[in-house]
């Protein structure tokens, strides 16, 4: 049985900044690798001055434009199954906790759970994912769309296992705290200090204590794809942005190792001082008995 992996994801960008190297890693392995977008971001800003008319107040064009972004990103990628949750247009970007946008007719932070678990159960009946990856309760970072991307994948695999198709492992992206603390002492003294002003990771609204995270997933094989893709999202990643900084400053160690929490299901054999998993199926038998 072929290995099927979910990702889902609120905006174009996050499958690149978040999971980009994992995503990258499994598609080269073969795996069926299903990325499921549940916006078009169109509340984004735009870091290409000769877009900027594109923007929500003015063109309201940026959805489309992103679409195409996220395209190119996933080229970069590799072979990547893309859906937009209950297709292109569905559900709108939601702005910023407390914005304006939070409150559009369409905005995913307003959708219905069961309406729109409902467009992921359909998918995951044909993709039957045995690993679903997404964010954990807080978005990650607290972004409405991103707590929804959440709450929508977790209802609608609970609905799958319902109906004998769950997946039999969940993950949440996740950033450990020594990898945050590394990175904020190699750009202290940085003249491009994307951390500046932070001396605590506590200060930062992300981070997992090492013990808690379940898997390091080394994709630096990928680093150059996960770049590029980076890069094909430029209205959003300017190319000053922090990541490219780390980037430079950790090159591979920081762009092709990914980690995740374990949401559900049972941990594999790990590696290091916390056991951390360093494949997503590890543990599963060959092919989930719940494929087809
Ligand atoms: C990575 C991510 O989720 N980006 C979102 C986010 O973008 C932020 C937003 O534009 C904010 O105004 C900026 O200050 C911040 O730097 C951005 O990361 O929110 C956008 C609006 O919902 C969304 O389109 C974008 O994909
Ligand atoms: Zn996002």
């Amino acid at each position: 049985m072929a290995r099927s992996i979910l990702f889902v994801h609120a905006h174009p960008d996050d499958e690149s900044i978040g999971t980009g190297a994992t995503m990258a890693h499994y598609a080269a392995q073969g795996a069926h690798v299903t990325l499921v977008t549940c916006t078009l971001g169109e509340e984004g800003e735009i870091h290409v001055p000769e877009l900027a008319q594109l923007e929500a107040a003015q063109g309201d064009q940026l959805g489309g434009y992103r679409l195409s972004e996220l395209k190119t990103a996933l080229g970069a990628l590799g072979e990547i199954d893309h859906r937009m949750l209950g297709g292109a247009g569905r559900y709108r970007d939601s702005g910023m906790m407390g914005t304006p946008a939070n409150e559009h007719p369409r905005s995913f932070w307003g959708a219905d759970l069961e309406e729109a678990s409902a467009h992921l159960v359909e998918i995951m009946d044909e993709v039957r994912p045995q690993v679903v990856v997404t964010y954990d309760a807080n978005g990650f970072y607290g972004h409405p769309d991103h707590i929804q991307a959440h709450r929508v994948a977790m209802r609608a695999s609970e609905i799958a296992a319902e109906r004998g198709f769950g997946p039999s492992k969940i993950y949440w992206t996740a950033m450990p705290l020594s990898v945050l603390k590394a990175g904020v002492e190699a750009l202290a003294d940085s003249t491009d200090n994307p951390f500046a002003g932070i001396t605590d990771v506590a200060d930062f609204p992300f981070g997992t204590p090492d013990e808690e995270v379940a898997a390091c997933i080394d994709g630096s094989d990928h680093h150059d794809a996960k770049v590029a893709a980076l890069k094909a999202h430029a209205t959003q990643i300017p190319e000053t942005s922090w990541l490219y900084s780390i980037a430079g400053n950790f090159g591979q160690e920081f762009m092709g190792v990914e980690h995740y929490t374990l949401a559900h299901g049972v941990r594999g054999r790990g590696d290091g001082p916390y056991g951390w998993e360093t494949d997503l199926f590890s543990g599963l038998p060959d092919g989930s008995p719940l494929a087809r």
